[in-house]
């Protein structure tokens, strides 16, 4: 009980951080099943109360007929509902047991062919044919209470898609080009308009922020529970909070198209897809109402006894059945999405407790991405400040980490930087511009040696453990800029993790150079590295895994790794908040930057498919009990089934409830965590005693 309470909490929390005008909104689809549901529960209190006193009346009074009068009210009050959508079911061929999620055609696939409520409906009848109000009545009752449960506790599918749908910005508060302000429908926000964001306010939109700094709190998005101190330039996404100060953001994406809207998105298809299971189950669903029928059937032929067939339909209803997967994947799917993990299908969380092998990209996925220059290393009769200038200038137009670092250095040294024309990126390799006049080159060593240009002269002695970029002018080397990278913090605690749950292969490829490579690798105690490689290298990787007989995930922030991605068992783009890319190309997308939701998310895969079998074994269990203490011991009523068959079905939800809290002791760690350079190459020494790491081609 508590445990569920604690997940709807969470919920109300997501909802808690509306302040103020976002209130008032109407979303048609919740707002209709709520009012199905406050229903449900007026009439199962008013039946139900009319049930204790039936039953306390055939106690009190000599005759039965008042306690007979009463009971038959309760048993058409409760009963009623649930015959007619049984019937409205076999007519349309729709599952009963709508989410109340309007439109939404996945609904009755959801519970697979078989219409839970048939049998329960036929007992209902059949008991009220038999003038056994009180059992009609306590069936329906039961039954009642258990789908109220299912629908109020986090399990529900609707539950969340609730949630998602509160954080949605409703308001916008809109610049206008002659000054002042104007408040506007969220929804009608398009991109290039400038909005204010005030503290406390949701961010209405994806956009840049163009003035003003403040911590957001991002958590909605990106499950990251530290608030995100951003400032001008900086993205901000749609339903996030602004904590601390005023914001002008220039709206880039707005509505279904934002972060938000694309996860909301994503939510709705994950919960319309089915795990395998279920996909089983489906196969054989539809025998299954025949086949107990003519179970019934044939018992009443022989036994005559009508209570026995009612007790008979009671047991082989297979609510609990039907529910044992479905929420169990509902509550995973949610746990995953509060830490930011979305999962676009069930099956790959289902997949994912198999992987035995990870290729992880080095740059911006093991390493921070966020690249410092260290080091200028000029030619003979080059200055340094010219090397950089030069570099800088020809790397302005690319977004890559390096070239961002260098652009970000000549900033800092003031260098003004010469307008490049003809720029060109080869992807994983380098780029060429022609800079006042002079064809300017910069790239990998390897780049640089097929259009041409010498390098050998080059003091190389300093270079170890850096990222480095090659500068060529007019066919000349001009030198060369050494860069340092972070390994993002924790990443090792990760791997250790990584490798205790069995991922036997942590292999780290990249386009960087063996030096720095080998240096993270070994730092992490990754077991294999490919470094200088080239784009189409990751997938051949992939494949190479794979035809070991390994089931692989691969990490990526989805530029230039789209191919490994799709080839992968389970892909997984990191930071895939504000890149739509990386949304697509992943079958799991990472809404933040932290490594340790790929350890959370193998474990929690594991949990889900040990809560099903739990939740199938059990549930198979109790019908075998049930029927044989039916038909060897007779003591098995109506009543006693109608009871066991709601408890079932609630203990299922429960037991499935208890995913909910999964990740809760995840924690974040400080987002940078440096090492001293000085005691790297030491470090470097020791490790490879104890732990020799390998080149993947050897
Ligand atoms: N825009 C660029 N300017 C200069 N050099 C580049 C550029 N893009 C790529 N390179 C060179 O090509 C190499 C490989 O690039 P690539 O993007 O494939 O990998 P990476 O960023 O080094 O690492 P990872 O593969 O781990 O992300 C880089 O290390 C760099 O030397
Ligand atoms: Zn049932």
């Amino acid at each position: 009980m508590a445990q569920v309470a604690g997940a709807q909490m969470d919920l109300e929390e997501a909802h808690g951080q509306d302040h103020g005008h976002d209130h008032d909104h109407e979303h048609h689809h919740p707002v209709e099943s709520e009012q199905k549901i406050d229903f449900k529960i007026k009439l199962v209190l008013v039946g139900g109360m009319m049930l204790i006193t039936a039953a306390v009346a055939r106690y009190v009074f000599d005759t039965q007929i008042q306690s007979d009068i009463l009971a038959a009210i309760a048993a058409v009050v409760l009963g009623g509902p649930i015959v007619i959508d049984a019937f409205k079911a076999m007519i349309t061929g729709k599952c009963p047991h709508d989410h109340g999620i309007e439109g939404c055609d996945h609904d009755h696939d959801h519970e697979g062919g078989a219409h839970m409520e048939e049998l329960v409906a036929l007992a209902i009848i059949a008991a009220f044919a038999r003038y056994e109000y009180l059992e009609c009545g306590a069936v329906a009752f039961f039954m009642l209470i258990a789908s109220f449960i299912e629908h109020r506790t986090a399990v529900g599918a609707q539950q969340q898609i609730e949630a998602l749908i509160r954080i949605t910005p409703t308001r916008a508060r809109r610049l206008l080009e002659g000054g002042g302000e104007e408040e506007i429908d969220a929804a009608k926000l398009e991109p290039g308009d400038m909005v204010i964001v005030r503290p406390g306010d949701k961010i209405p939109g994806d956009g840049t922020i163009q003035k003003g700094n403040s911590a957001i709190n991002q958590a909605n998005i990106t499950g990251e529970s530290v608030p995100v101190e951003k400032s001008v330039g900086d993205e901000a996404f749609s339903g996030t909070i602004n904590e601390t100060g005023v914001l002008h953001i220039e709206i880039t994406r707005a509505g279904k198209d934002s972060t938000l809207g694309r996860v909301q998105d994503l939510i709705t298809q994950a919960s319309a897809t089915k795990p395998v299971v279920v996909r089983m189950l489906d196969r054989y669903a539809g025998y299954y109402t025949p086949v107990v029928l003519m179970i019934a059937a044939i018992v009443w032929f022989f036994t005559q006894d009508l209570d026995t067939c009612i007790t008979l339909l009671l047991i082989a209803c297979p609510c609990a059945i039907i529910l044992a997967a479905p929420t169990a994947m509902v509550a995973a799917l949610s746990s995953a999405s509060r830490l930011g993990v979305y999962v676009k299908t069930v099956s790959d969380l289902e997949i994912a407790r198999f992987v035995s092998a990870i290729v992880f990209d080095k740059t911006g996925t093991l390493t921070v991405g966020e690249l410092n220059v260290t080091k200028l290393n000029p030619a003979e009769g080059i200055s340094g400040g010219d090397l950089l200038q030069t570099c800088a200038a020809a790397e302005i137009g690319s977004k890559h980490p390096v070239a961002k670092a260098v652009v970000r250095m000549s900033t800092k040294a003031q260098l003004d930087l010469p307008e490049a024309i003809n720029f060109e990126e080869v992807t994983g390799r380098g780029v060429k511009a022609e800079i006042n006049g002079h064809q300017v080159l910069v790239g990998r060593e390897a780049f640089l040696e097929d259009e041409g240009i010498d390098s050998t002269g080059l003091d190389m002695q300093s270079s170890e453990g850096m990222s480095l970029l090659f500068v060529a002018r007019d066919g000349k080397i001009m030198g060369w800029v050494g860069l340092e990278d972070k390994v993002r913090a924790g990443a090792s605690v990760v791997m250790d993790e990584l490798e205790e749950f069995g991922v036997k292969r942590r292999v780290m490829i990249t386009g960087d150079r063996r030096s720095p490579a080998l240096r993270v690798a070994q730092e992490l105690h990754l077991t294999d590295f490919e470094s200088e490689a080239l784009p189409g290298d990751k997938l051949e990787l992939v494949k190479m895994l794979k035809s070991k007989g390994h089931t692989v995930a691969v990490i990526g922030d989805g530029v230039n790794d789209g191919p490994a991605l799709a080839a992968g068992d389970v892909s997984i783009a990191m930071g895939a908040a504000g890149s739509d890319v990386a949304i697509h190309t992943a079958t799991i997308a990472l809404m933040n930057n932290n490594l340790n939701r790929i350890p959370f998310l193998l474990n929690l895969s594991k949990k889900t498919v040990t809560v099903i079998r739990q939740n199938l074994l059990g549930t198979l269990l109790y019908i075998l009990a049930m029927v044989a203490a039916l038909f060897g011991l007779g003591i098995v009523t109506p009543l006693v089934a109608a009871i066991a068959h709601g408890v079932s079905s609630i203990i299922v939800v429960f037991n499935s409830a208890r995913l909910v809290r999964e990740g809760e002791n995840v924690v974040d760690h400080e987002p940078v965590e440096s090492s001293a350079p000085a005691k790297r190459k030491r470090g470097i020494e020791r490790v490879e005693k104890t732990a020799p790491v390998q080149a993947v081609t050897a």
